[in-house]
């Protein structure tokens, strides 16, 4: 029995559904863990399927192909440092498992099953998974490791049960997906884990997107009393050894990399851009187009898609009509051209002139309204998707978390689009946003520096310009207004009376809650796009579209 202990942490970016391509970068993993003289190589949960992998882990033909390429994978990996790494297994009980498998000498030595299934927010483990009884540590090169995964480590329960049955150190493999500042959360629950058991604890999370969720890494070890060792970077993949030493007083993480952690804007920022690049690279493909209309959201998204692509691989283009400013018109092409994409303009002034005509006959003795404003925002979107069709550009949509909150948006017109980076981002924060942006710059922005939205465009008030005049406010309390109380009504689900006791105005509150709940309809057929928060819209908030109930508070 050695002393020394070295574990190679594979903070790596699986594929959902990939099983092949996952399994190679476990067996890379495995490689640089042979090389460095490793005990042990450490992936995250659920690495070999992808997380999450929802109900695909309930079809029987798709967890038999994981247990194939697992014991593909014990076979190749015989000769070296063990394997861990997650996945579904079934397990004696005939149930299926979020488990995590220890492989050695060319066979499965252990596997591990969840005991704590996360049923809350974006997680559904109760319906594809079930639990099993608490395990004790696996031994590995004669070392009883304690291995809870992921939420298992978040409760005292399974840490306590594996220090009395003997771990010497704790590793907990996670597919933990951000929300904004969700690194003192994961932290907080480690320390108390190692304050409690007095052991180390290696904590190893994935990164990458995975539809709407982004896995931002951020793996670390800590030492007892809850002292940190090693940090690795957010968002990156890495591949990092990790080494103990055994003492009287047990095993001890000697200090290592520490990467610095980003503000939290800066994260939010880095979600949108990983979420929309990896989104792209994992369905196949390449290029985006998106409408730019010289307003602020199609500024930033078009940003975003530059950083996450580059410019060659965006097309923007403007759509005028009648209604679209002469100062649109120049911020669209100022941020077209500061971001060096490609820049079309197609005038639909001809396009909703046919269709007027053609709707003449029915629309015979009613008054133009929101009808003939909404067509051409639809034939915006109509011509959007031809280019997307005829070019194979994945076209992006650019609501913000305030308008898609109040269905301030025309359905099948702006809304037409695969993804959405800014889905989650309340107006107020885009503003911050695109201020951070201009003004910082890092390695993993495919666009350039410097200030590429122009300040008019975060200035000038915000315009949807369907009609002569138009503005946001007129349909809208003023975006503070609106955010505070989405806010309260959204991300916190409070009541009218909470709005009013932070101070704003009942009538207001009760105007916003309504068009929340009457716009439930276009949220349900909207894009999905990245999650910032605990309570993005989609599996965070799953509200019935049906909905007569409203807060009498
Ligand atoms: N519960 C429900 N289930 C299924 N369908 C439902 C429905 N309730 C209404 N509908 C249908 O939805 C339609 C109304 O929705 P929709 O057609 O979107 O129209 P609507 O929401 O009335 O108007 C779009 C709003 O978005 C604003 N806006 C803001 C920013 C940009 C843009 C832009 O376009 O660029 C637009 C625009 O100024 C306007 O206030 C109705 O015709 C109705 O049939
Ligand atoms: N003239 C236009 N040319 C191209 N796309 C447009 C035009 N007008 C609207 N769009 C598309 O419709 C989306 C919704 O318009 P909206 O006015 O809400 O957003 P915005 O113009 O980007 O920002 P803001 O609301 O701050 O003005 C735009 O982001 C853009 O993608
Ligand atoms: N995979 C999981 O168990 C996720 C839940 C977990 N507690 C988290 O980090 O969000």
């Amino acid at each position: 029995m050695s002393d020394r202990f070295r574990i190679t942490l594979a903070q790596l970016n699986p594929t959902v559904g990939d099983l092949a391509g996952n399994a190679a970068k476990a067996r890379a993993a495995w490689d640089a863990a042979r090389i460095a003289g490793a005990d042990v190589v450490a992936l995250p949960e659920m690495f070999i399927t992808g997380y999450q992998a929802q109900d695909l882990i309930m079809k029987p033909a798709f967890v038999a192909a994981v247990q194939a390429e697992i014991a593909a994978l014990a076979a190749a990996c015989a000769d070296g440092p063990a394997l861990c790494i997650g996945g579904p297994s079934v397990g004696e009980d005939l149930k299926l498992h979020n488990s995590y498998f220890t492989l050695q000498g060319g066979r499965i030595a252990s596997v591990v099953h969840k005991y704590f299934l996360p049923n809350y927010n974006v997680f559904d483990e109760v319906r594809h998974f079930s639990r099993d009884m608490m395990q004790g540590p696996v031994a590995i090169n004669g070392v009883r490791i304690g291995m809870p995964i992921c939420e298992d480590a978040w409760y005292p329960d399974v840490v306590e049960a594996l220090e009395e049955s003997g771990a010497e150190f704790i590793l907990v493999p996670n597919g933990s997906p951000y929300f904004r500042d969700k690194f003192e959360t994961r932290l907080n629950h480690m320390v108390a884990r190692v304050v409690e058991s007095g052991l180390p604890l290696i904590y190893l999370n994935m990164v990458g997107g995975q539809d709407d969720q982004v896995f931002d890494g951020g793996s670390f070890v800590l030492n007892p009393g809850g002292v940190p060792a090693v940090q690795l970077p957010t968002f990156d993949e890495v591949i990092s050894h990790v080494d103990l030493e055994r003492s009287d007083a047990g095993w001890r993480a000697l200090d290592g990399d520490f990467a610095r952690h980003p503000d939290s804007m800066e994260q939010d920022y880095r979600v949108m851009v990983t979420a929309l690049r990896d989104y792209m690279a994992k369905t196949g493909f390449k290029q985006v187009l998106l409408g730019l209309s010289g307003g602020i959201d199609s500024a930033i998204v078009a940003t975003i898609a530059v950083d996450a692509l580059g410019a060659a691989n965006v097309r923007c283009v403007m759509l005028p009509s009648e209604y679209t400013s002469q100062g649109s018109l120049d911020d669209a092409k100022a941020v077209a051209e500061n971001l060096g994409c490609r820049y079309d303009f197609v005038p639909i002034g001809k396009t909703r002139d046919a269709v007027t005509e053609t709707l003449a006959p029915l629309f015979e003795g009613t008054k133009p309204d929101l009808t003939e404003e909404n067509v051409q925002s639809r034939i915006r979107g109509l011509l959007l998707m031809a280019l997307s069709n005829k070019f194979g550009e994945m076209l992006l949509t650019t609501g913000n978390k305030s308008e898609v909150a109040v269905g301030y948006a025309t359905i099948y017109g702006d809304m037409a689009g695969g993804y959405n980076p800014i889905k989650d981002m309340y107006k107020t924060r885009v503003f911050d946003a695109c201020r951070w942006r201009n003004a910082n710059h890092r390695d993993w922005m495919k666009g350039p520096e410097g200030d590429v939205i122009p300040e008019a465009i975060i200035t000038k008030p915000p315009s949807a310009e369907l009609r002569a005049d138009q503005k946001d406010s007129d349909s809208l309390p003023d975006y503070p207004v609106l955010d505070g109380i989405l806010q309260i009504l959204v991300d916190e689900d409070g009541s009218i009376a909470d709005c009013v006791a932070a101070g704003y105005d009942r009538a207001d509150a009760k105007r916003i809650e309504h068009l929340l709940y009457i716009s439930e309809y276009k949220r349900f057929q909207s894009a999905p796009g990245a999650r910032l928060s605990k309570r993005a819209f989609w599996l965070d908030r799953r509200y019935p579209i049906v909905n007569r109930w409203r807060d009498p508070s």
